[in-house]
């Protein structure tokens, strides 16, 4: 399986994104060398440019000498999957296509090593990339080698996408300081080796998204000949319906659900923002691209109409994206008992927002909250919401938050009910760490809950910290962030919907 990942220079004056975004990407690979990973991410930002391109050589040095292995596997496995689906062959339809995809197809063809070394050094002239070469995990299929597709992010800087241009956010030239043009403008996600394999996710209990579910997976299948995998429930669901479905995959336990973002390229949710907020929740570290099609009642984040899912993707897999890439936060509760805070439990992401609330209890919370160990204030009301700029929309714009564009970085902290005159809501950078903690004297525990779900008490002296998570979630945009996002306010808020005064009337003289 080959990635490559090239980041623009511009990215350089965003170092913490770069750092999370290198971060989420190098620790889920094997490849990188620790020591390479530390200069990397130690490196300044201005030196950044040479520490990664000495970086990416090195790796790709590493990657020849698994290539030609990868390649004979791939082959082998491909030559196996072959025989495997054309056993069912009872289904007609689908065995005509996979013998044209055999035949007719020579994207379908594994790429040789020579081209790859080649694209990895034009790779390293323009940019910074890597190449990886992945292995399935599980022990039983060792011959199993899924090749993932290769992608590369870049800004598109007043409405073009340039890959040359650098800014300097600020910049101090003969004494005097001056703020140079932003470059945080629209991402766009080019396909340097076409998609192979999509994980399709879906809202439960819903006839119409079981019935485009299945209209969906035939036309992946037939037309683009790709790779699918959904849910083991919607296996069974599509098993019932018709025994040709048998070559959608899907996983077992936990452990392949973690190694699910090395081998799909492109995840697509069928529902409402709850699907998307379960997508963003399957995925625990780096997330490939989610293409939200709305099949929900409000859908801020599911700009896709599913009526014309065939334009539709077949778009996104030609690309280019426009993406939006929505900060996580990453939470953990730390307990009382705990003798130092590395001590958590397992850290949980949130797409939307943490909240820590009152519960069942009727007691007022009193939550002390700590921003970088600076006091922040005492929470005495309902509770007090974390959100992400993405979940701004949500849970924190009914307690009176702030509506903010989610390509924005920064942590919401939007109080629920204070029994406060003067209590308003505040946005943090992005950069800093928030903790809450109940009190040693709190009359009661608080809850703390995460997107809505997982709810877990925090008993007097426990606390949660969180902070912006290495691992934001790209998801499409239908324009772009800015069209999309003004486009869910208005039409699924109606925001600031009035009618407009007439021509007629008083003026000004
Ligand atoms: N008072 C409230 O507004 C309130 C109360 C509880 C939970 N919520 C929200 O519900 C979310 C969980 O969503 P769910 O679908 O699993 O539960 P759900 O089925 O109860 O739906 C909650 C509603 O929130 C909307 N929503 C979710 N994310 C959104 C976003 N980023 N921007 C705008 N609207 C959004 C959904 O479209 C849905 O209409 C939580 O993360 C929380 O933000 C809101
Ligand atoms: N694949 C899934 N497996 C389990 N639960 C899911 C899955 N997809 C969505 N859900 C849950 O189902 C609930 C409803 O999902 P979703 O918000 O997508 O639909 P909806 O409520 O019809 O849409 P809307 O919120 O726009 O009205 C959410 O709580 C979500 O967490």
């Amino acid at each position: 399986m080959l990635w490559r990942l090239t980041i623009h220079p511009s990215l350089f004056q965003y170092p913490l994104f770069l750092s999370y975004f290198l971060h989420g990407f190098i620790t889920s690979f094997s490849l990188f060398s620790d020591k390479a990973m530390q200069e990397l991410l130690q490196s300044p930002v201005q030196g950044s440019d040479h520490h990664l391109i000495e970086f990416s050589q090195t790796l790709t040095t590493s990657a020849q000498a698994e290539a030609s292995e990868w390649k004979r596997k791939y082959e082998l496995e491909r030559a196996r999957n072959l025989n495997l689906e054309n056993r069912g062959k009872s289904c007609l339809q689908f065995q005509t296509d996979l013998d044209d995809m055999t035949t007719n197809n020579p994207t379908n063809q594994p790429t040789l090593y020579n081209e790859t070394n080649e694209k990895s050094e034009r790779c390293s002239r323009n940019g910074i990339c890597s190449h990886e070469v992945l292995r399935d995990g599980n022990p039983d299929s060792d011959s199993k080698m899924i090749r993932k597709a290769s992608f590369k992010l870049s800004w598109c800087c007043k409405g073009e996408q340039s890959d040359q241009q650098k800014h300097d956010i600020v910049s101090f030239e003969r004494g005097n300081i001056t703020t140079g043009e932003r470059s945080s403008k629209q991402i766009s996600l080019k396909w340097e080796s076409s998609p192979q394999t999509v994980l399709i996710l879906t809202k439960p209990n819903s006839i119409p998204v079981q019935i485009l579910c299945a209209e969906m997976i035939r036309w992946l299948k037939q037309q683009q000949k790709l790779h699918i995998y959904v849910e083991p429930r919607v296996r069974v669901e599509l098993l019932m319906e018709s025994s040709c479905f048998n070559f959608v995959q899907t996983w077992k336990d936990e452990k392949e659900i973690s190694a699910l973002h090395t081998k799909v390229d492109l995840v697509l949710t069928l529902g409402g923002d709850g699907t998307v907020l379960w997508a963003a929740s399957m995925f625990k570290g780096p997330v490939p691209p989610i293409v939200p099609f709305s099949l929900g009642s409000l859908g801020f984040m599911t700009p896709f109409y599913s009526e014309h899912y065939k334009e539709c993707l077949e778009s996104i897999l030609k690309g280019p994206i426009s993406i939006t890439l929505r900060h996580r936060l990453q939470c953990h509760v730390v307990r009382d008992a705990a003798k130092n805070e590395y001590e958590t439990e397992e850290p949980i992401l949130v797409l939307n927002e943490v909240t820590i609330d009152r519960g069942i209890s009727s007691f007022l919370t009193n939550l002390e909250c700590y921003c970088d160990n600076s006091f922040v204030t005492c929470v005495q009301g309902d509770g007090l919401i974390l959100s992400t700029t993405s979940g701004s929309t949500a849970y924190s714009l009914a307690a009176g938050g702030s509506m903010v564009h989610p390509q924005v970085p920064g942590i919401l902290f939007t109080p629920i009910c204070p029994h406060s005159l003067s209590f308003r809501p505040l946005i943090m950078p992005e950069h800093v760490t928030l903790r809450v903690q109940v009190p040693l004297n709190s009359r009661s525990p608080a809850w703390v809950s995460f997107d809505g779900k997982d709810r877990k008490q925090l008993a007097p002296g426990d606390a949660l910290v969180c902070s912006m998570a290495p691992w934001p979630v790209p998801t499409a945009c239908l324009v772009d962030s800015t069209n999309d996002f003004l486009r869910s306010i208005h039409e699924g808020l109606h925001w600031n919907l009035r009618k407009t005064q007439s021509f007629d009337g008083p003026r000004e003289s």
